[in-house]
């Protein structure tokens, strides 16, 4: 059965993140969760999360779900590239998004949250759609939504169509032809140890030359900018008056009245070109006249990762076949 659910951003003024509706259990306890393709557990706040950490999230009981499991003796514990964590035990219980049920989903329940979340109030856990390699449950890990779901999807794929300031959608098991314009240029995926990682064959800033250049990097849906080598965000905020990379802000910042080019990335023999709208992210605090850059370094991370900022500008086809692919579509 194949499903498609809303990718709805949690902050107005900017993207800080997308969340989704899921129900879990019996009745069903329904909670808007961040899919993540930078991860792969499944996590939600809970009934055994403390009350001192949880603030205004809503939680899932599962002593209040009929179909509710104690996977016994299991127990997880997660650490995320923005120093943020969480850890507690798992259950397993009916799982449904877009219409897509597993009906024996392992469902992380949190017992700790970083204050990072419990300062998110918006975003209730978090579906990791990461390889299943990447689960952290011990000592038996588990399997993602999608790879529980995948042998009842049309095809093993699902799709995201995020956008900026809108609600967009996630697709699982179909492709909308609706939802891209030209063709899909597909590439193939390191899943070692477990992302979606996928090459870059370069980039342009604005209507400049292009640059051929492999640049790794990992699709991540639940990370919000986009963080590319040293070499080419300078070249990028070179273009920009005032831009200065800030130990203060922690990043590129510029003045806010300043014109920004876009930014257009390689994939195979075609590309994608993020809106300079896109990479004026968002105001340092609500009616300053500086802003933060939606392209950072990488430099600080070990790894590229092309967030949501990269994400929004295109339609995204994780194809979960054997060999997985990864899809890009302009739209
Ligand atoms: N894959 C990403 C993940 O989804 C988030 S976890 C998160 C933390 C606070 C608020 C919302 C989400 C974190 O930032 C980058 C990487 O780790």
């Amino acid at each position: 059965e194949n499903g498609s659910a809303a990718a709805i951003p949690i902050d107005p003024r900017f993207d800080i993140a997308y969340v989704t509706p899921v129900t879990i259990g019996t009745p069903p306890q329904t909670l808007y969760l961040d899919f993540d393709t930078g991860s792969s557990d499944l996590w939600v706040f809970s009934s055994h999360t403390p009350e001192s950490q949880v603030r205004g999230q809503r939680i899932y009981s599962p002593e209040k779900s009929s179909t509710a499991k104690l996977l016994a003796g299991h127990t997880w514990s997660i650490l995320y590239g923005d120093g943020s964590g969480s850890l507690g035990n798992v259950y397993t219980d009916n799982f449904t998004v877009g219409g897509v049920t597993v009906t024996s989903q392992a469902v992380q329940t949190a017992q700790q949250v970083s204050y990072s979340f419990t300062s998110q109030s918006e975003i209730h856990g978090l579906v990791g759609l990461g390889f299943s390699t990447l689960n952290t449950v011990f000592p038996n890990g588990q399997l993602t939504f999608f790879d529980n779901a995948k042998s009842t999807l049309d095809s093993p794929v699902f799709t995201a169509d995020l956008k900026w300031k809108k609600e967009g959608t996630y697709d699982f098991g179909f492709i909308d032809e609706t939802k891209y314009t030209g063709e899909i240029t597909y590439l193939p995926v390191q899943t070692d140890p477990g992302y979606w990682t996928f090459t870059s064959s370069g980039y342009a800033v604005g209507d400049g030359a292009f640059h051929p250049a492999s640049i790794v990097g990992i699709a991540d849906t639940g990370t919000s900018l986009t963080y590319l080598p040293a070499e080419v965000v300078t070249s990028y905020w070179g273009q920009v008056d005032g831009a200065v990379d800030s130990d203060y802000y922690g990043g590129y910042v510029f003045p806010c009245s300043s014109k920004l080019p876009s930014f257009t990335f390689g994939v195979g023999p075609a590309n994608i070109t993020i809106p300079a709208s896109y990479i004026n992210y968002a105001q340092i605090t609500e009616g300053s006249p500086v802003c933060f850059g939606g392209l950072q370094s990488s430099s600080w991370l070990g790894v590229n990762i092309w967030g949501d900022v990269a994400l929004k500008a295109a339609f995204v086809v994780f194809n979960g076949a054997n060999p997985p692919t990864i899809g890009w579509a302009k739209k």
